[in-house]
């Protein structure tokens, strides 16, 4: 392995990245229990360039803060997050020169529209820790920079979840334009944890003339960022950054490692989740990039295409513990002639399993004979999918394939999945099954009315059962469900019934009951707004009852908002503590501004919310231009009174419908039931057309 020392065309940044952790137990979504935030205290500044302060703004919205510019930055009192500082990008680089201060108590982002065809010129961009391309003609442009702001304050922190799901996959794709992409992106996506950006396939159009200088061409910064930007926008899912070298079955030149660095030094300042670094690479370069990796997680790869590498010999395991070093992930991946090889390969993850518990070994090999090894492994396994151009590696398998192929090797048991309730359960099945289809699954889903007492407990009694979503949703008092998870004991309500083998005894199977709407409330609410913007904020909640508002206090509690004030019900569970009934219209007045209002009135009376969303309108009382951004959630289900969304609107709320949770409670039932990743907008697109 190359370790000889090479002059990197990234020059020393004027700061360091260092990860930030904004918020512990941040996605909210592993495990039970109650996520918390904890405040990091680095101020926020936004470089922007002339005529484009409109940013200053949106950012802080999204982070719920208020903003004001600066012309230097020496002289910032630093250390407190409370208001964003805006920068012109001109005024910065005198800064740069002159001094930042303390540049550990910034966040610098470079940010840029790439509207009129510019990029950023590397002087700035190095200069800061993060960098956002945006465009603003397109409506993802909000959502986008959430995702982005979440990552890079630690407060989204994909892969917390993924590191402990039981399988994980990414789909290689291919494209040379991603806007080939993105029509099918939903359903390509399908069964996918995360998406993989071959940077080294990336084509710009016009680059070259012929077939073989094309071959030979590396595609500009700007068109990545470009792409990267469009990618973004249209998934959820978190993005792998790749730029696969030549003898590694990529395009990228191996003369000049010194890109490598360049491109994926950018990638982690672009806020992508995964970075992908060859192990060829100079070991300076990948130290480099481990110590700046922010809050991006690093894969370490290795190919070899010889047919003759083998997995029994020495180098197997020293270029692991290589790998290892500076990686969240080691991958290793060989082109094998005989099924045997396959068996080696095992043998070779059950000692790296047994011996190092961290960092996971993803392993596969290619080539017809080693599609067995990727059935077998769990660890980000990559997949293909038929609308791709092509495949990218030979042996590639679709999620579907390994799914069935597990199936038959019996390391996928067929199961007898359950919706249980009313009407709704009913469309909401048929798309589960359209799901299972896909997916190449073997489950059934079988639709059940509620029917008497007891009929539940005698349904997960069957032998085959593999799990349920129940709608209505059983009150977690059910005696035949012991185990719940911390969400569903304090929500009062079960939503979803998984099953586990006991590890403690073989012929036992456990029933966990799971709240997955608290999930798809909170999962709502964070698309146009990071979650720290919710922090100490009052609500106001409006419900019939307190069982039907529970999901969604837990879901805001879990942003750590400030008081909750409730309309319509007092609460007296597990959640009441600093809930504040409104008694009479005069209790209003005691409300400044809520940040969130919650309804989730019974549709006879939704009419009732719109009162408040017309009184506490954006442009009518008291409210900042700083704190604008108000969030209107509607959970109010079934034929309604009045139309409270477009009330909503119209008074300046960002307003999600039922319709939005629904679907992301779907993609959340989907995963703890059969441990599937389904993206939202195939889930939105599902429902829009009518199929569940
Ligand atoms: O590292 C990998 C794995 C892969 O080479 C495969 O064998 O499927 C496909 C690549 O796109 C990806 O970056």
């Amino acid at each position: 392995m190359a370790t000889t020392e090479v002059k990197t065309l990234v020059s020393t940044p004027v700061v360091a990245l260092a990860r930030d952790t904004d918020v512990e137990n941040g996605g909210g979504s592993a495990g039970g229990g109650r996520p918390t935030l904890s405040v990091s205290k680095r101020t926020v500044v936004i470089v922007y360039s002339l005529g484009r302060e409109a940013i200053l703004q949106v950012v802080a919205e999204v982070l719920g803060k208020a903003w004001t510019t600066v012309s230097v930055l020496s002289k910032v009192v630093s250390g407190s997050d409370a208001v964003v500082l805006g920068i012109l990008n001109g005024d910065f680089e005198k800064t740069m020169s002159e001094g930042l201060g303390d540049p550990s108590k910034l966040l610098l982002v470079n940010t840029h529209c790439i509207d009129d065809g510019s990029f950023p010129v590397d002087r700035l961009s190095e200069g800061c820790h993060y960098e956002f391309l945006y465009s603003r003609e397109t409506p993802f442009f909000r959502r986008d920079l959430t995702r982005f702001l979440s990552l890079i304050l630690g407060q989204r922190r994909p892969h917390d979840d993924l590191a402990n799901k039981q399988r994980t996959n990414f789909i290689s794709t291919t494209f040379p334009d991603v806007r080939a992409a993105l029509p099918n992106l939903d359903i390509l996506s399908v069964g996918s944890d995360a998406v993989e950006l071959r940077v080294d396939l990336l084509e710009e159009a016009g680059s070259s003339s012929n077939a073989d200088k094309r071959s030979s061409t590396v595609p500009s910064l700007k068109y990545v960022g470009q792409q990267v930007m469009l990618l973004r926008q249209h998934t959820e899912l978190p993005i792998i950054f790749t730029t696969r070298c030549v003898k590694e079955n990529g395009k990228f030149p191996m003369e000049d490692p010194a890109l490598f660095h360049k491109y994926l030094r950018r990638a982690i300042q672009w806020g992508i989740e995964y970075i992908d670094v060859e192990l060829w690479l100079p070991e300076n370069i990948r130290k480099d990039l481990s110590e700046h990796r922010g809050n991006s997680t690093i894969m370490s790869a290795f190919h070899d295409f010889s047919g003759s590498w083998k997995w029994t010999s020495p180098e197997a395991l020293s270029l692991f513990k290589e790998g290892a070093r500076y990686a969240d992930i080691v991958k290793m991946i060989a082109m094998v002639n005989t099924i045997e090889e396959n068996y080696e390969l095992e043998y070779f993850r059950s000692i790296i399993k047994a011996e190092y518990s961290y960092p996971p070994l993803s392993a596969v090999n290619m080539g017809q004979t080693g599609q067995l090894s990727r059935a077998l492994n769990t660890v980000f396994s990559p997949i293909t999918h038929p609308l791709l151009p092509m495949i990218a590696a030979p042996g590639q398998l679709t999620a579907a394939e390994i799914n069935k192929a597990l199936h038959i090797m019996g390391q996928l048991p067929k199961r007898d999945m359950y919706a249980i309730g009313t009407f709704r359960s009913t469309s909401q099945s048929m798309f589960m099954e359209k799901c299972f289809n896909e997916l190449g699954l073997p489950h059934s889903v079988n639709c059940i009315d509620r029917g008497p007492r007891g009929s539940i407990e005698s349904v997960i009694m069957q032998p085959g059962f593999g799990g349920a979503y129940v709608n209505p949703p059983l009150t977690s008092s059910a005696s035949y469900i012991p185990s719940k998870s911390d969400a569903a004991r304090a929500i009062g309500s079960v939503d979803t019934i998984t099953v586990t083998d006991d590890e403690t005894d073989e012929r036992q199977t456990k029933f966990i009951g799971e709240n997955t709407t608290w999930k798809g409330i909170r999962a709502t609410l964070t698309r146009d707004y990071v979650p720290s913007a919710y922090r100490g904020r009052a609500v106001i909640v409006l419900s019939g009852s307190e069982s039907d508002a529970a999901a969604a206090i837990f879901a805001l509690r879990s942003l750590d908002v400030g008081t909750i004030y409730t309309v319509g019900f007092k609460a007296s569970g597990p959640l009441a503590a600093g809930l504040e009934p409104f008694t009479s219209i005069q209790s209003v007045k005691l409300v400044e501004q809520p940040f969130v209002i919650v309804s989730a009135l019974p549709p006879e009376k939704s009419l009732l919310v719109q009162p408040l969303l017309r009184h506490y309108r954006s442009s009518g009382h008291s409210s900042p231009p700083s704190t604008r951004g108000k969030v209107f959630l509607d959970l109010t289900n079934g034929p309604r009174k009045g139309d409270p969304l477009r009330v909503a609107a119209s008074a300046g709320w960002t307003a999600y419908g039922i319709d939005d949770v629904n679907a992301w409670t779907t993609v959340e039932t989907l995963r703890v039931l059969v441990g599937q990743n389904v993206p939202f907008d195939f889930v939105r697109m599902a429902a829009g057309n009518g199929l569940y």
